[in-house]
């Protein structure tokens, strides 16, 4: 596929998606949308619930297409999923009937790596994540965590240049996703990644990311865009008591604030 090297990982640009409601209705869910990603950059997408933020995710991937408007990724129009593209959702994806290794080895194994080339980067990726010892265990002898782990390297052992995250820390009790955003902040740095993460969590999108998207209530547009000038390293765990990280996310959440309302006031007017 082309790579025009100069231009940003991901653009949408005036894009708007409908969908058609099952009794025949046109549906808005994304209005005059645009977004920026550049090259290694982490952006974070909040906004209330139901407001659009998968379905971006979705013309990124191709598996939705624009009503109108236009996506472009590494600046080429989408045609269908860009073979850089790495996922992480909130359900992982690991095969229940596959040691861990064996999980982690498919991606590069699908795209004909040699056998021992593939398995000794797997079990590199496997000691990266911390799960030296756990390669021939079965996914569902692992915790959460640690599936989490086995699948941030089952996506990173693909090297993507753009990552795209749906909530995928969102099942995990509160000190393992702590672990999990130091892992991942570390792992990003190392792979230089474009990164778009979806959160519920305002506090999760500004300890992870260089800006964060705002959202409004369905139909989402982008309310305002946040520069989050944080220094990296980041500690993560630490982050939240630094004043600047406080300032930051009351300004953004008193913008969020109102879209949340708006939001569940819709979701009330649709159901009554
Ligand atoms: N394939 C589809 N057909 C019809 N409507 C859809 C489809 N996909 C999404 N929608 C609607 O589009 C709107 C936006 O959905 P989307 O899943 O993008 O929101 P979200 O912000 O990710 O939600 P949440 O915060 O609850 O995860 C919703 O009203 C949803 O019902």
């Amino acid at each position: 596929m082309t790579d025009h090297n100069d231009s940003p990982a991901i653009e949408l640009i005036n894009v708007s998606r409908r969908f058609l409601t099952p009794d025949g209705k046109s549906m808005t869910a994304l209005r005059d949308f645009n977004m920026s990603v550049a090259r290694g950059e982490f952006v974070a997408v909040v906004g209330p619930t139901g407001c659009g933020k998968s379905t971006t995710l979705n013309l990124v991937t191709g598996l939705a297409k624009p009503s109108a408007g236009e996506v472009r990724v590494m600046g080429a129009p989408v045609t269908g999923i860009h073979p850089r593209i790495g996922f992480a959702f909130q359900t992982d994806a690991l095969f229940p009937w596959r040691s861990v290794i064996d999980n982690v080895v498919a991606g590069p194994l699908f795209r004909g790596m040699p056998q021992e080339q593939a398995y000794a980067k797997a079990r590199e990726w496997l000691a990266r994540v911390n799960l030296s010892g756990h390669e021939s265990k079965y996914p569902h002898q692992l915790s959460g965590g640690m599936r989490k782990r086995v699948s941030l390297a089952q996506t990173f052992i693909n090297e993507p240049q753009i990552l795209l995250m749906d909530e995928p820390f969102s099942a995990l009790d509160v000190q393992t996703r702590a672990l999990m955003h130091e892992e991942l902040l570390r792992l990003w740095s190392q792979a230089k990644a474009s990164v778009v993460f979806v959160t519920h969590d305002l506090e999760e999108a500004v300890a992870l990311a260089d800006k964060v998207y705002v959202l409004t209530a369905g139909p989402a547009t982008v309310k305002s865009v946040y520069a989050v000038d944080l220094p990296r390293p980041r500690i993560v765990s630490e982050i939240r008591y630094d004043k600047r990280f406080i300032d930051i996310s009351r300004t953004i959440w008193e913008d969020l604030r109102d879209e949340v309302q708006r939001g569940a006031a819709r979701e009330e007017a649709l159901v009554a």
